[in-house]
């Protein structure tokens, strides 16, 4: 039997620079409904737009996912882009609620302010999770993959506040059975002098792109050593599916496509519905970061191949073959 949550269910409302929220922040919503009462926290750096709270677009949408209350963090004149400032202010939020769960989407700086709070808040913690429950002794357990992706666990928090930051793609986002109108609260926190410590001296907007991020993309084209530096097949077949290019370790430190794109365990951690890995061998390291990924497809010229160990559909051949072939079919499938 399971029970549900007494206090709120924090849910950390990523968003763009102009407020509109991040497609993850919907799946966190579906979980947090199956866990207690559900309830937003927005952080904005000041002087953007979306610093006064979640416009009427935003809160309308937050109550369609049954948002009862959304509680706007005023964090002074600390920079909300630092880590330390925002767990401060996740911190005082869930104190000042009672809350008994933060869900925030498992990404590197999320994961960071979740590790913060667990300390500031003697809170249990679980990163890169794939899904929570509630069990019947009204514990927050949490799933998620150890061991390169071999294992799956159940972890049970059994702190008063359970930390939980879940992989994007881990639930598709679900409305609310009956919409809510979301209150508003506003809380200001008196951020310490150490939490902005450092400071940002310098920031560059990413190059906008039509590509979906990394690691919320339901599809996820991979290249490694077999494009030869040549990725130009796999970011087709990315276009055409509406999906992110990964890469593998070898293909950042050769230069071949930035950093931001390795998956793995120095990288990022994804799970697509669809991975498809073009000249990507499936090394242990690499394994770590995909493998909890709906249906993997792998394309790869030698049968060997350790990769076709965990794949779903395995294609032996060159994959400036295999790949513009692929892509050339589904352009001609969607007409
Ligand atoms: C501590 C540590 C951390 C690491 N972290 C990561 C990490 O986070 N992410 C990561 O990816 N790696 C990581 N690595 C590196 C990892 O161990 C592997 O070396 C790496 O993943 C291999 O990348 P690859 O599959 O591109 O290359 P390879 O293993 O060299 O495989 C290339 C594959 O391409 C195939 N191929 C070649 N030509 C073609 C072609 N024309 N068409 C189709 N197939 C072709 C080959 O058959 C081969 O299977 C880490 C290593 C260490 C030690």
């Amino acid at each position: 039997m399971t029970t549900t949550l007494t206090g709120p269910v924090l849910v950390l409302l990523d968003h763009a620079s102009t407020g509109a929220l991040r497609t993850t922040v919907l799946e966190l919503l579906t979980i947090a409904r199956s866990l207690g009462p559900v309830h937003g926290a927005w952080v904005a750096a000041a002087g953007t737009p979306a610093a006064a709270g979640p416009d009427d677009a935003t809160l309308a949408q937050l109550g369609e996912h049954g948002v009862e209350a959304v509680h706007v963090l005023d964090l002074g004149s600390a920079d909300a882009r630092l880590s330390p400032v925002v767990a401060e202010g996740l911190t005082a939020l869930a104190a000042g609620t009672g809350a008994a769960a933060l869900l925030l989407t498992s990404s590197f700086e999320n994961k960071e302010v979740a590790a913060r709070v667990g300390v500031a808040a003697r809170a249990g913690v679980v990163v890169d999770a794939s899904g929570a429950e509630v069990d019947d002794q009204g514990r927050v357990v949490a799933a998620k993959t150890v061991f390169a992706g071999t294992w799956t666990t159940r972890c049970a928090i059994r702190t008063a506040l359970a930390v939980v930051a879940l992989k994007a793609n881990s639930v598709q986002p679900v409305p609310a059975d009956a919409a809510t109108v979301p209150a508003i609260e506003r809380l200001i926190v008196a951020v310490s002098e150490a939490a902005g410590r450092a400071s940002v001296v310098e920031h560059t907007e990413r190059v906008a792109s039509d590509r979906p991020a990394l690691g919320e993309a339901q599809v996820v084209v991979v290249g490694g050593r077999g494009t030869n530096g040549d990725f130009s097949a796999v970011e087709e077949l990315a276009d055409v599916l509406g999906g992110a290019v990964g890469a593998t370790r070898v293909a950042t430190d050769e230069g071949w496509i930035g950093h931001d794109a390795q998956i793995g365990q120095t990288g990022v951690t994804i799970a697509p519905k669809l991975y498809i890995g073009a000249g990507v061998s499936g090394a242990v390291h690499h394994r770590g970061g995909m493998q909890s990924s709906g249906t993997i497809v792998a394309v790869n010229s030698d049968p060997e191949s350790p990769i076709f160990e965990i794949a779903d559909y395995g294609i032996v051949g060159d994959l400036f073959t295999v790949l513009p072939q692929t892509a050339a079919e589904l352009r001609r499938l969607q007409g």
